[in-house]
């Protein structure tokens, strides 16, 4: 009998652990990538990662290691775990070894310049691989503890997902199946920005009914974005979008949310960050967004005045007064009315 091939998984924070385990879990042989020779060590020998997922036990299938030629050389189906900012950096090197993979993004962010989500870096880096994303309400640690989870991976490559719905379907997490990746990445993106300022809404004591105004507004504003881009908005109601939105906005789980509520208790970005010690990848998303909504011409009023606390000078008060008392607005004004 051949022996199984392996799955790769790059990245050894929280969330490529949280894959990681859950692909031991079912009975793969996992290779996590990761740069930190110390931290690869550590799971090595105490079976935990404990910066980024302290408490986890992980399984004997996880092999983790510094050596990126050799896990990609053993490996057809590939997790990307890293963060947005590291994503191009780690694979140009080693872009002549990826032509045929799998290439499966779980990351949740926008590059700087080019405005490009991940997966379409993963298409410039590696024109011949074989591109999809993962995304959804999917708090790494809850994974990990096997709360009941579900998930969305997204592409146009049906063979794609039906693999990756086969090597992490299992008894606590349920994947879901799209053919609209750009929709399904930009839902996990965009949903960021808004956790940060529902963690500062947290931190001011706002009561439950600015809450659900939040996220519902932040609902209505990053669908209208994502419209204008030409995604389907529809998208915007499953999992990856409504779904991951009300996730990373109520729970303190969440470290965009743990930014928001630092800000909220008036620690500046740089501190709210450094505290953090962790990704929040809204924290650059917040920026770019911005411009590309100046741009396009988008009213995102949430956006504006987040970056405007952030970058501009202007206090919280202010941004809540003006947002408050903004001009008068009709509700579901983000789908389009011809098609339906
Ligand atoms: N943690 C979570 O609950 C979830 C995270 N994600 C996404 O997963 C992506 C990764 O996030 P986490 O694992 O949570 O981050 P994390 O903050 O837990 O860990 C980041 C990891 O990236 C590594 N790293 C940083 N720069 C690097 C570089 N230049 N080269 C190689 N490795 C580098 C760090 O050493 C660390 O291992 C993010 O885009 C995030 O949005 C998606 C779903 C859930
Ligand atoms: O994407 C996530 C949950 O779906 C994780 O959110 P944070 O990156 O804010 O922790």
């Amino acid at each position: 009998m051949t022996e199984q091939q392996p799955v790769a998984v790059l990245g050894g924070g929280s969330f490529g652990t949280a894959i990681a385990n859950l692909l031991a879990e079912n009975g793969q042989r996992v290779r996590q990538w990761m740069r930190d020779p110390e931290q690869a060590e550590a799971i090595r020998t105490q079976r935990e990662n404990p910066r980024y997922l302290k408490g986890v036990k992980i399984l004997p299938g996880v092999e983790p290691d510094t050596d990126l030629d050799a896990v990609l050389a053993d490996c057809e189906l590939v997790f990307v775990a890293l963060p947005s900012s590291a994503l191009r950096k780690v694979l140009e090197p080693v872009a002549g070894q990826l032509a045929g993979k799998l290439l499966v993004s779980t990351t949740k962010g926008i590059e700087a310049l080019s405005f490009k989500l991940m997966s379409e870096i993963l298409e410039e880096v590696a024109p011949d691989a074989r591109i999809g994303v993962i995304s959804g309400p999917n708090l790494a640690k809850e994974i990990a503890d096997h709360a009941l989870t579900a998930t969305v991976v997204a592409s146009e490559d049906a063979e794609l997902c039906s693999r990756v719905q086969s090597a992490l379907h299992g008894r606590t997490f349920r994947v879901y199946a799209s053919q609209d990746r750009f929709g399904v990445e930009l839902g996990g993106a965009l949903k960021n920005v808004y956790a940060i300022i529902a963690g500062m809404a947290a931190a001011l004591g706002m009561g439950e009914n600015t809450k659900s105004m939040l996220i519902t507004r932040a609902l209505a504003e990053m669908t209208r974005f994502a419209v204008k881009l030409g995604a389907n908005p529809m998208t915007f109601l499953g999992l990856a979008g409504v779904g991951d939105l009300i996730v990373t906005c109520s729970s303190p789980k969440s470290r965009n949310y743990q930014v928001g509520f630092a800000l909220g208790e008036g620690l500046s970005l740089e501190d709210a960050v450094a505290r953090l010690g962790e990704v929040a990848e809204g924290v650059n998303t917040i920026k770019v967004l911005k411009t590309r909504a100046e741009e396009l011409q988008v009213y995102m009023p949430l956006v504006a005045g987040l970056h405007a606390i952030l970058f501009e000078g202007r206090t919280l008060a202010q941004v809540i007064e003006a947002l408050m008392r903004g001009e008068p607005k009709t509700d579901v004004d983000f789908i389009p009315t011809t098609g339906f």
